[in-house]
């Protein structure tokens, strides 16, 4: 292979790819020139004691929050967070730390909702029921059925949202994620409360997404599930990006155990 053909190759498979995002709120520096790269089928993890920036940077990569600086592509192509149903359309899909789920719809209705970011017929199509929706919609109910059971809770398709358990609701979210057919799904502490079988089924599910080829980026707060589970890792620490390699390689940095493990965890 030559020089000149070694990076675009290189590159091929990078699905998100984000550099020199800062961001301060007043006076603090929630953020200070992080940047990372992400390949297809990777599961990345974002790990970082309490306060090092971690929901900032999945708040501005979604597009929540505005950055100060910063460089963005998905899949090679830049995009730009400025709000979130544009990031969803772009292709990337997240889940939140405080469960966000209409808690009163279906589980099934829930991920149909995800599917609504992919379809066409649009607002006017739902309100007059025109052909062409009722077939979109028997469509997206279809793979709102196949997704729930790909996560494991097809028997509580028809229940309402909020009458399933903790673990259960954040299966649906991801579900109600993967539904948007997305290039990056963002996982914001998808262990958070669980019990120790309820993580144990998460890590099943989420290797199991990563075996299907969709890529995946991950806070969590668990250091045991990221190192497990992450192909590689980004450590934060008041806004500073500390430490970027394999779960092996950011286990033996000096900077990170002084910084985050060995303060015993968060
Ligand atoms: N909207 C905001 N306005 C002002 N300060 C904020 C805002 N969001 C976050 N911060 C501050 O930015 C810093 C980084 O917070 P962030 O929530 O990103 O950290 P984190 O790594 O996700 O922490 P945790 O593990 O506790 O969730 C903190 O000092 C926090 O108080």
């Amino acid at each position: 292979m030559t020089a000149t053909t070694a990076p675009a190759a290189a590159d091929a498979d990078v699905v998100l790819k984000v550099a020199g995002i800062s961001k301060r709120f007043g006076g603090l520096q929630a953020l200070s020139d992080v940047g990372v790269t992400i390949r297809r089928g990777q599961v990345y993890g974002l790990i970082g004691p309490n306060g090092a920036g971690k929901t900032t940077f999945f708040n501005v990569i979604t597009g929540l929050y505005t950055p100060d600086s910063g460089s963005f592509s998905l899949a090679g192509d830049p995009y730009e967070p400025t709000a979130v149903h544009k990031v969803a359309k772009a292709g990337i899909a997240r889940t939140f730390q405080n469960i966000r789920l209409f808690a009163e719809m279906t589980a099934l209705e829930n991920v149909m909702v995800g599917r609504h970011v992919r379809t066409h017929s649009g607002l006017i199509g739902a309100v007059l029921r025109t052909p062409g929706f009722k077939a979109e919609e028997a469509a997206i109910r279809q793979r709102a059925q196949e997704l729930l059971e790909y996560v494991g809770i097809a028997k509580y398709a028809d229940f309402k949202a909020r009458t399933l358990s903790y673990g259960d609701q954040r299966r649906l979210e991801i579900a109600r994620a993967l539904a948007t057919d997305p290039q990056l799904i963002a996982l914001d502490e998808p262990a958070a409360g669980m019990n120790a079988t309820e993580k144990v089924q998460l890590r099943e599910l989420i290797d199991r997404i990563r075996k299907d080829n969709r890529t995946i980026l991950l806070i969590e707060h668990d250091v045991k599930l990221v190192m497990g589970l992450c192909d590689r890792v980004t450590v934060l620490d008041y806004g500073k990006q500390i430490a970027e390699g394999t779960p092996a390689e950011v286990q033996k940095n000096d900077k990170v155990i002084e910084a985050y493990l060995g303060t015993g965890g968060h």
